[in-house]
């Protein structure tokens, strides 16, 4: 049993208060990321929960059992922090067996063991190397393959691909969630690399002023981010935010855009006349040939790999990016036309900044309320 619960914890250093009343649940197996800015107390709290920093209140439990009082060393916890803590006089295969040695292992379930995990996280080439002959990159899949090595059901990973190049970091994110889901571990994983957030957690917890401001889906975070911080967080190309104040008839709720109409949720009706902001992700909009689109002027292609963004401006020089996979047909310049699916258009409160849910289920909205 190793469902992880976190029950009004809070934590201040001196009068700075870095976490307040963290409500978390992450059930077994499954994994939970935590994301937020620098700063946002997130390494505070892996170290609460490893017991390795004391709460000032609240509780952790581990498999339903508190272990508020438990020392570190006997939570069964595994641990990969961003300061790798190797053993400098170790080679990188002895760091990573230190967990097994710890437990007495066979010197063969050692080895295997060892070269299993070495040779996913492509480090198997620098096993007898000590820390200081390996790279920044590689010392943190050091410290990583360490913490997987011994089957933890617990395990806290704080940024651990941080280091590692965009190549393998790549293929990291796509190889990480098999092995997790493989050892049924249940993880909390932090990072500030929103794809790696989408990647590999079941949720995603937004930490940010000490609260947990959104907790989601990574479908639910990215389509209706509880807040336009959290919207500008996930995306890239980001979010295009754009000031407007919706209008409402007897046809339903628009928001405007060079003179025509873009439809929102009937919902949003008690919205009209204030003073909003409409998101729209780049990938949510396309040129249309029909004439009753959003005219726009072609201002800029950018092709990346993947995809290609354009940059058009509206009847008013607004600035909207639009994306779309490469090698898709778009007219390259002058002036086109752009359509937005209304299920795509996200309403924020301009003051608040949070989301304007149709339905009124907004985290953050219920939090500030
Ligand atoms: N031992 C400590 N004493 C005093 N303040 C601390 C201590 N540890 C952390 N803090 C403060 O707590 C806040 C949160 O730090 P934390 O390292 O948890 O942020 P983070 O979200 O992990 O950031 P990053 O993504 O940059 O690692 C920071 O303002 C930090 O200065």
């Amino acid at each position: 049993m190793s469902r992880i619960e976190i029950k009004n914890l809070t934590k201040s250093f001196k009068e700075d208060v870095v976490l307040s009343g963290i409500d978390l649940d992450v059930p077994q197996g499954s994994t939970l990321v935590l994301f937020g800015p620098s700063g946002a107390g997130k390494t505070v709290l892996l170290r609460c929960i490893a017991g390795a920093i004391e709460q000032d209140s609240g509780d952790v439990l581990l498999g339903g059992a508190n272990v508020s009082d438990v020392l570190p060393e006997h939570r069964g916890i595994g641990m990969a922090f961003q300061n790798f803590a190797l053993f400098p006089h170790m080679s990188a295969h002895d760091n990573i067996a230190s967990p097994l040695t710890a437990r007495k292992k066979t010197v063969d379930q050692i080895r295997e063991g060892v070269e299993a995990v070495a040779r996913l996280l492509k480090i198997d080439h620098v096993l007898d190397h000590t820390p200081k002959a390996l790279s920044n990159g590689q010392k943190q899949r050091t410290a990583l393959a360490r913490a997987l090595v011994s089957e933890p059901k617990v395990l806290l990973l704080d940024d651990p691909l941080r280091n590692v190049d965009a190549k393998l970091r790549f293929e990291m994110r796509l190889e990480l969630p098999r092995l997790l889901s493989d050892q049924g571990a249940t993880v909390i994983y932090v990072t500030q690399d929103y794809r790696e957030a989408m990647a590999l957690g079941d949720r995603i917890a937004v930490l940010d002023g000490g609260h947990i401001i959104q907790n989601g889906t990574p479908e639910e975070i990215y389509r209706k981010p509880a807040t336009i911080n959290i919207a500008k967080l996930f995306g890239d190309p980001t979010i295009n935010l754009l000031d407007v104040v919706p209008i409402s008839d007897a046809t339903g709720v628009y928001a405007m855009l060079s003179d025509q109409r873009i439809q929102l949720d009937p919902g949003l009706a008690s919205y009209a006349g204030k003073h909003c902001v409409l998101g729209l992700r780049p990938e949510a909009l396309s040129f249309t040939d029909a004439s009753d689109g959003v005219p726009v002027t072609i201002e800029a292609e950018t092709p990346f790999n993947e995809k290609s963004v354009t940059l058009v401006t509206t009847l008013r020089k607004r600035e909207i990016l639009l994306s779309r996979p490469s090698g898709t047909p778009a007219p390259a310049s002058g002036t086109a036309h752009i359509t937005i699916d209304p299920s795509d258009a996200v309403l924020f409160d301009r003051e608040t900044g949070l989301r304007i849910d149709p339905n009124g289920n907004n985290q953050a909205a219920e939090r500030a309320a």
